[in-house]
């Protein structure tokens, strides 16, 4: 088992890419807490998700706070080493995109954007990485980017540069954190089939002609993504920092 004896912290794991990753993690041998935004419609997932985990036999516990609030991150490294002595991952997966575009722009979307996806990030990252230092022994932080970070989006200006903003986060915080031991890499998932896409992939056109901008023929699903966080998060990645992984059924690279 990869992860066996970590605790791993996940943000906006109540479901898509962070409910894939948190289970596999599990199955990996890892304690989890399960970040998730407070609501009470997150909830009975988050309920399900803890009795998986706990009947995989690891321990997992749920934290609801908005992920664009400061104080988050502190309460989410709070509950992992009350409930399981140490923070040993941190994955900053929690993200919104509500499609929309750019000339009529409210102001409130912008920052509601750019503060859930990008300002929340920064300061998590900063308690995740200061129990890290804390404890002595190095750790893993893993930005869920995405393939928005290398290129634009008509109807995304406000999510795009939060993803550029996360990639370029963790190649800072790589060579801010190297000399604690503490590994720092985004995860740049192309498309990938949940709740964050569901309104836009309704349109069949859309959907049929992102599926055809794909070498491997599909969109992606959440669980595509959970291996590459799991290589991440593990000592198989020891020597792997400032990294960028692109898991984009070759989307990026599909030019013509
Ligand atoms: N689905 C896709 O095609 C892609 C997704 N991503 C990124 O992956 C991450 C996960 O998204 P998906 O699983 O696709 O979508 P999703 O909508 O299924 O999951 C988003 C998660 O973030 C949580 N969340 C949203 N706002 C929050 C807040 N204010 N506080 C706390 N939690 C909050 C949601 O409750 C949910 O658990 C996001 O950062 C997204 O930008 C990146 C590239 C592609
Ligand atoms: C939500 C979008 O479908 C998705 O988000 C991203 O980050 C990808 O680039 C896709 O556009």
């Amino acid at each position: 088992m990869l992860l066996k004896d970590k605790t791993v912290i996940i943000t906006g794991a109540s479901r898509g890419i962070g409910r894939a990753a948190a289970l596999e993690c599990a199955r990996q041998g890892a304690d989890v807490v399960i970040g998730y935004s407070g609501s009470e419609s997150s909830r009975s997932g988050v309920d399900a998700l803890i009795e998986e985990i706990q009947s995989l036999g690891c321990g997992a516990v749920a934290v609801g706070a908005p992920a664009g609030d400061p104080e988050t991150g502190d309460k989410l490294v709070e509950a992992a080493v009350s409930y399981f002595g140490t923070v040993d991952v941190f994955v900053n997966n929690a993200g919104i995109c509500p499609f929309h575009s750019f000339l009529d722009m409210p102001r409130e979307t912008y920052l509601e954007t750019v503060n859930t996806n990008l300002n929340g990030a920064f300061f998590a990252v900063q308690a995740a990485a200061n129990q890290m230092k804390r404890q002595g022994r190095g750790g893993a932080i893993i930005a869920v980017s995405s393939i928005s970070a290398l290129v634009g989006g008509g109807m995304q200006t406000h999510y795009t540069p939060t993803k550029a903003g996360l990639l370029s986060l963790m190649q800072s915080c790589a060579i801010a954190l190297g000399p604690y031991g503490i590994r720092c890499n985004a995860l740049l998932p192309g498309t990938i089939e949940t709740d964050i896409n569901k309104e836009d992939l309704a349109d069949q056109e859309k959907r049929d002609y992102m599926a055809s901008r794909t070498p491997l023929g599909r969109l992606g699903r959440p669980e595509d993504l959970a291996g590459p966080i799991v290589f991440l998060a593990s000592d198989m990645a020891a020597y792997v920092t400032g990294a960028s992984l692109l898991v984009d059924g070759g989307m990026y690279v599909n030019l013509q």
